[in-house]
């Protein structure tokens, strides 16, 4: 059977298109979700796509946390169900406590958009068990709130339980924490990335193919896990 993957739209969002694009690509039926609907219709994982949700006011995602759709995500992540949040759902899964931390202004203050270099640090998750412990890909970053702090404590935490999903190479775009591009829950079934997998999973529009193995991880994590 067909894997579907919900794909949630809020007011504001961006990149949602992109991110059912590559569900498909990567073998995978898209299913769009919207905002105000509590409704999760049965997908089998859900991305929080990169965007504006909003208006980013207040601040990046401390709205969308609040809207129906999430009420309902977060109890099914809190349950297993896979969960990518993509930038401004990094933004979103920080605000509503699925991830600890959160994302602030980057440290330079300005938006910052170019093709980056990641090393994927934790190949344990559900959305990178597609890759090589300590692969570097390549793939586009583009927020201007992309800064990921959070107490010592917290940073120690996750680094020891090998949480830290993926880190910037070859310069830090925003001023994270430790270089830290993307981090996962304890159980490994939500993670938060702020660069862009979905903008780099064809060869006429992305810098490369690399983004494709954060859908196809997902995929390969469903055969694997119960019904
Ligand atoms: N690309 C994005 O999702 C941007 C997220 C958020 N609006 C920011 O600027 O940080």
């Amino acid at each position: 059977m067909t894997a579907r993957v919900g794909v949630v739209t809020f007011p504001g969002s961006l990149d949602d298109g992109d991110a059912a694009r590559a569900v498909r690509i990567a073998g995978a039926e898209p299913v769009r979700l919207w905002h105000g609907d509590p409704e999760l219709h049965g997908v089998d994982a859900v991305v929080l796509p990169g965007g504006f949700s909003y208006g980013d006011y207040l601040r990046c995602g401390a709205i969308a946390r609040f809207a129906p759709v999430m009420e309902t995500i977060v109890d099914a992540a809190r349950g297993g169900l896979p969960v990518l949040g993509i930038c401004n759902g990094f933004q979103i899964l920080c605000e509503a406590h699925l991830l600890p931390g959160a994302l602030t202004r980057n440290q330079h203050l300005h938006f910052r958009n170019r093709d980056q270099i990641l090393r994927i640090e934790s190949v344990g998750t559900a959305w990178t068990n597609a890759f090589q412990p300590g692969q570097e890909v390549l793939i586009p970053v583009k927020n201007g709130e992309g800064c990921y702090v959070a107490d010592p404590a917290t940073l120690d935490q996750l680094e020891a339980e090998g949480r830290v999903v993926a880190r910037y190479v070859g310069g830090n775009p925003n001023g994270s924490q430790r270089d830290i591009a993307a981090i996962t829950s304890s159980a490994g079934n939500v993670v938060g990335i702020m660069p862009h997998p979905e903008h780099a999973v064809e060869a006429l529009t992305g810098p490369s193919l690399d983004g494709l193995g954060f859908f196809t991880s997902v995929l390969k994590h469903l055969v694997g896990a119960p019904a």
